[in-house]
């Protein structure tokens, strides 16, 4: 049995702009997944994720009864919810080249699911590498976020960039702009969460976008200009200023917002942060609801999103400078 377990991430610039070839900045944050895998005598799947739920319905899902999954929704939903952990079983048994391994799998998660924190490519690389290891084959963080990648863009209908999975699997603040992804030096910034409960469907933010872009040059002008603001970002990153670091934040909100993947409940918490004195506010990830992220070395923030309509819970998070990792192993 291997538990591995991989972190969450904010963007501090640059998603949605990430798929189309511009640069992103993610930061890993401490909130992780941990995907713990045993191998099985057959070649069947079972997966136990408590934090899945569909229709109020804990998924236990196995491939191993006639009948399909054990739970009392549509099993087209069942494999929408399943889909990354199906494709990390895949990655898995092609590295080792084991097409036919059955894995026991249990998920566990402190990362609120479609909420822009990067749920997905955290259960995806923790998953992989777990069920890597129970078959005998290490993986390095690079190869992780490589094969993270591949199923993610499977699961997204071919449209994902590497920055999550590269993020998930190396840990820390990262730059990623098309197969370029490097580590980068980040200061300790202030972090402040605001969640609005929801969630927003990454793939189906995606395409949104893309039609936007494809039926408006200032729509892709947009999208290049989410470039510029995080080239300027880059720089201010460099410089330590977390001042310049929040206006250009709210720049990038302010495009993501021109580019329909904003909500109320969003925009809610982002001005409510921005009263609050934060250096800046935007959303994080796909977007559709979820999370903002600001900036804020003082409690006003946080305060100040509890009272916010619309805003479910406000936390501090941390970034983590560890990638995916081995829990525990017997
Ligand atoms: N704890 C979990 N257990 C099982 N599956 C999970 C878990 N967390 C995430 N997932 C999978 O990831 C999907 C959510 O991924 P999605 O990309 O839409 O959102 P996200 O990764 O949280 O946000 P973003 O991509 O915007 O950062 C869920 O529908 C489910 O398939
Ligand atoms: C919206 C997006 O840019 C980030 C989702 O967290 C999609 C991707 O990069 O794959
Ligand atoms: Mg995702």
């Amino acid at each position: 049995m291997v538990v591995s377990s991989a972190p969450g991430k904010v963007y501090l610039f640059g998603e949605h702009a990430v798929v189309y070839g511009e640069p992103a900045v993610p930061c890993a944050i401490e909130r992780r997944a941990r995907v713990s895998v045993e191998a099985r005598d057959d070649d069947r799947i079972r997966v136990h994720a408590e934090d899945l739920s569909l229709n109020g319905f804990t998924v236990e899902y196995s491939d191993d009864s006639d009948g399909g999954p054990d739970v009392d929704v549509a099993e087209s939903l069942v494999q929408a919810g399943i889909g990354y952990i199906d494709a990390a079983v895949e990655q898995a048994r092609d590295a080792a080249g084991r097409p036919d391994a059955g894995f026991d799998i249990t998920v566990e998660s402190e990362i609120p699911l479609g909420a822009g924190l990067g749920s997905s490519a955290a259960v995806t690389t923790a998953g992989i590498d777990a069920g890597t290891r129970e078959l005998g084959v290490e993986l390095s963080a690079e190869e992780v976020a490589e094969r993270a990648y591949q199923a993610e863009l499977e699961v997204q209908n071919g449209e994902a960039s590497r920055a999550d999975t590269f993020c998930s699997a190396t840990g820390g603040a990262v730059r990623v702009e098309g197969d370029d992804c490097r580590a980068m030096d980040a200061p300790d910034l202030p972090f402040v969460i605001g969640f609005d409960g929801g969630a927003g469907d990454t793939g189906e933010l995606v395409a949104g976008v893309r039609a936007l872009r494809e039926e408006y040059d200032f729509a892709a002008d947009t999208v290049e200009s989410i470039g510029d603001v995080v080239r300027s970002g880059e720089e201010a990153l460099a410089a330590g200023d977390v001042a310049e670091l929040g206006e250009l934040m709210n720049f990038n909100h302010g495009l993501l917002e021109a580019l329909g993947v904003s909500s109320r409940s969003l925009d809610q918490m982002v001005w409510a942060a921005r009263d609050a004195g934060a250096h800046g506010a935007k959303l994080t990830g796909a977007g559709g609801g979820g999370c903002i992220v600001a900036l804020d070395p003082t409690d006003s923030t946080q305060t100040a999103l509890r009272y916010t309509p619309g805003c479910e819970d406000a936390f501090r998070a941390e970034l983590d400078t560890d990638g995916v990792r081995v829990e525990d192993e017997e």
